[in-house]
């Protein structure tokens, strides 16, 4: 049996019975209740070319927030079947190589977001067109009209992620685990989550410069509008959409 191991953790893959390394995983229900939770089962049914996450960068936290209620939906988001993070192998090895320098630094990476399934893009997309529903206004988007995330930008109706090179992530204190404070909350739908806002501090805005000038150098594009999200500049499938679950 192939032994992978793990400063951090390892667990059983149940299809491969293999033992793999892997992160540690968080259930987010709630803005103020982060609860760790078990590494979550997979079905290792992952087109060719795509890899777990968690088994090529086992340092990372994974709080894989559309599988959960505490988003800017309020409930699981159609396609994540699992907690799982899931990306192009391009771009998940460029991604272990911005964790290892991070780590140098004394940060490991938050991830909130990985691939996407398009039939979760076509829920954010159902979601927008109920104006009866604003359960989550007040703490995603209270200044905005849900009906214009879309144009203006928070949401894309063809994604990034749906590619599958595309990641949403932040910086955690490596000696402690606890997020570093980028000025605004991931996914806060508002001036405040562009990059080059002056709502913030200066140490807010030389910590985004810390998690973007990491992905920078391992060849991943930031976006203007939120700065939790990066796409790899040579992405292995720039015109393709994927739609297979998150399992
Ligand atoms: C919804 C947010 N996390 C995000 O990823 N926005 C960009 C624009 C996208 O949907 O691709
Ligand atoms: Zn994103």
């Amino acid at each position: 049996m192939l032994l992978i191991t793990s400063l951090n953790s390892g667990h059983y893959a149940s299809a491969a019975n293999t033992k793999v390394s892997s992160g540690s995983f968080y259930n987010s229900e709630s803005s103020d209740q982060l609860k760790p939770s078990p590494t979550p089962e997979k079905q290792h049914k992952l087109p060719q070319g795509f890899a777990y996450l968690d088994e090529i960068i086992p340092s990372a936290q994974y709080e894989i927030r559309y599988y959960s209620s505490n988003n800017f939906v309020g409930q699981r988001i159609d396609g994540y079947k699992a907690p799982l993070a899931i990306m192009s192998k391009p771009a998940a090895n460029a991604l272990k190589t911005v964790s290892d320098n991070l780590a140098r630094q004394g940060y490991i990476l938050r991830i909130y977001d990985t691939y996407r399934p398009q039939k979760a893009v076509n829920h954010f997309i159902r979601w927008s067109k109920d104006a009866s529903d604003i359960q989550m206004k007040a703490q995603y988007y209270p200044a905005l009209d849900k009906k214009n995330l879309f144009k203006l930008g928070f949401i894309a109706s063809k994604s990034g992620h749906s590619r599958g090179s595309t990641v949403d992530l932040t910086l955690a204190y490596l000696k402690n685990g606890a997020v570093v404070d980028m000025g605004s909350p991931y996914d806060f739908f508002g001036p405040i989550s562009y990059y080059d806002s002056k709502l913030i501090s200066k140490s807010q805005m030389a910590n985004r410069k810390i998690l973007k000038d990491a992905m920078m150098k391992e060849g991943f594009q930031p976006y203007s509008k939120e700065w939790w999200h990066f796409t790899l500049k040579k992405e292995p499938y720039p015109g393709k959409y994927f739609d297979f679950d998150v399992e």
